[in-house]
């Protein structure tokens, strides 16, 4: 397939204003359609994403990306005032592209322990000229316990990479104190939060909000889960590489 046989995404003006009272401007669908064709191109050599169908892609990657960060239908607000992310487990670069896009003020950190997928992801920053990303190459549990990185991210972000106790541990430590992790969930049950209060008492927060809702096409449910740092982790968290998921808190 060529790049001009890329279909167009949907423009779908009702839903972000219906969903998150907003709508992209004309530059930033431009983006969003360009980052599409990036995406389909490097699937062909990457294996990036099974989710290629326009609509699929622009619910489950773009609109997904943006409503984590939209608590109570309104962008969280440091996210307009510089605020530093990070996306942990980022992939093809979901959900920190989109947000780098549309908050140009705020920098974001893409954190991937895969070298393919982080080199991927630069072509795509360079191409869009989003000057404003930058990327890592790590685990979580090692990034976690670096000076640079520990304890200095006012939001970190991380969809799809482990049970919501190794991603409570991957992200809380980077987060500075006062700061929120965000972590993407499709399904989520009551019988979930006590294990997910204790994991997150652990390491120094505390859950503020679980917010359930449905994808505006699919109707699918899905669960955002918004941690507060309220104190320091302790050092011994994260704990080494593949611990979180082995013995989970
Ligand atoms: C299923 S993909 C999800 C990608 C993206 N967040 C999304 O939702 O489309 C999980 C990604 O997390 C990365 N990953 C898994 N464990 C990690 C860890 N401990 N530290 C950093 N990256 C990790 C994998 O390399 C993979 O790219």
């Amino acid at each position: 397939m060529s790049l001009e046989s890329v279909s167009s995404l949907p423009e779908m003006v009702q839903f972000w204003q219906k969903t998150l009272n907003w709508q992209p401007t004309n530059q930033q669908q431009n983006q969003f359609q360009q980052l599409y064709e990036l995406i389909i191109e490097g699937n062909r050599q990457f294996n990036l994403t099974r989710i290629t169908e326009p609509e699929e892609f622009w619910e489950k990657h773009l609109w997904d990306s943006l409503r984590g960060v939209a608590p109570k239908q309104h962008f969280i607000d440091s996210l307009d005032q510089g605020a530093s992310v990070i996306d942990i487990g980022t992939g093809a670069g979901f959900p920190g592209v989109p947000i780098s896009m549309i908050f140009p003020s705020c920098q974001v950190s893409l954190l991937d322990s895969t070298r393919k997928k982080i080199n991927f992801i630069e072509t795509i920053l360079s191409s869009l000229s989003l000057t404003n990303a930058k990327t890592i190459v790590g685990r979580a549990e090692e990034i976690g316990q670096e000076n640079k990185y520990r304890q200095s991210y006012d939001l970190a972000l991380i969809r799809a990479v482990g049970t919501a106790s190794a991603c409570a541990e991957y992200s809380l430590p980077l987060v500075k104190k006062g700061g929120l992790a965000v972590i993407y969930r499709g399904s989520w049950t009551k019988e979930e939060n006590q294990s997910l209060e204790n994991a997150v008492k652990q390491l120094g927060g505390r859950v503020e909000l679980i917010e359930e809702f449905t994808t505006p096409l699919s109707n699918s449910i899905r669960h955002c889960l918004f941690l507060r740092k309220v104190g320091n982790t302790p050092a011994s968290f994260p704990r080494a590489v593949g611990v979180p998921t082995q013995k989970p808190l």
